[in-house]
């Protein structure tokens, strides 16, 4: 039996002209903004990027993919490409001060939890307005998830504290070069970070969320007696609103934050 190779860098390279269309037409106008791509590879998406934004800086790790593009837009003083990891690059400083740009890219999928918290991080900073990204359908499905259906979770929460989801579309493996194992999605986010308005401190309820949704199986209330929370702790501070037996699953972000205001209310009387 022959054993198909995973492609270096998650390089399955798009090849479906309407999808690459489809794609930046999610952004909208870019006349007046600028795009921060996440590796372009041959430029699948840049091409077509290039003749519509204000400024183009796109971000590429492989050092031909990039050497490829920065010869073919020597001619274009708007398009920035940039040989670099984009896990390790600070994109707050890619971004004028006073100004907010968009993000694109068809992800490299090994690194797209890591890229959503860098992306929600600089959301929060007033950094980014919107992003329109690839991704492995399954992920995709999650970050986009509804609370209470099966693929809601820590990431759905996560990323709907930080911003608005729209799952847009999805593509088979053969839009892609090679064809990947796995079908696409494309989602589009709104950054809306929501932690001032429900009354959330932003890194203690991240730590939070990640107590709450720790081991699937469990509830909610044995998953923060497992953090440490005593069951008197719990009792006094949990929400008539609130079953019981409720899994962190089912809890809508506002029931969420309840929750934790009640609780901190309840941790700080007992110190
Ligand atoms: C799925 S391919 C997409 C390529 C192209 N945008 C397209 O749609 O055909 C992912 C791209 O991300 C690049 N890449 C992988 N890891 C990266 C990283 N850490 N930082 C920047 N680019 C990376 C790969 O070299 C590859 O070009």
């Amino acid at each position: 039996m022959q054993m198909k190779r995973k492609p270096k860098l998650g390089q399955n390279f798009l090849v479906d002209d309407s999808a690459r269309h489809a794609i930046v037409d999610a952004l909208g106008d870019l006349s007046k903004r600028t795009v921060i791509e996440i590796g372009p590879g041959h430029g699948a998406i840049t091409d077509i990027l290039a003749a519509r934004c204000h400024k183009l800086i796109a971000l590429e790790l492989d050092r031909s993919l990039a050497a490829e593009l920065t010869f073919r837009f020597r001619d274009h003083p708007q398009v920035q490409i940039l040989e670099c990891d984009v896990l390790k690059t600070d994109l707050l400083t890619l971004v004028p001060e006073g100004e907010t740009a968009d993000v694109i890219g068809n992800l490299p999928y090994y690194i797209t939890s890591d890229i959503l918290l860098q992306l929600f991080a600089a959301g929060s900073a007033g950094t980014l307005a919107r992003a329109v990204l690839m991704m492995q359908r399954e992920v995709a499905d999650r970050v986009s998830a509804a609370p209470g259906v099966r693929d809601y979770g820590l990431l759905s929460a996560t990323a709907q504290m930080n911003a608005q989801v729209d799952n847009l579309f999805t593509l088979a493996p053969s839009a892609f070069l090679p064809p990947p194992d796995v079908y696409s999605t494309v989602l589009r986010l709104h950054f809306a970070p929501r932690f001032a308005e429900l009354g959330v401190d932003p890194e203690e309820f991240n730590l939070f969320l990640k107590q709450c949704f720790a081991q699937k199986r469990k509830t909610l209330q044995n998953n923060l007696r497992a953090a440490g929370y005593s069951a008197e702790q719990l009792s006094r501070a949990w929400p008539a609103s609130v079953p019981a037996q409720a899994r962190a699953e089912s809890l809508a972000l506002e029931s969420m934050a309840e929750l934790y205001r009640s609780l901190s209310h309840v941790v700080a009387d007992s110190d």
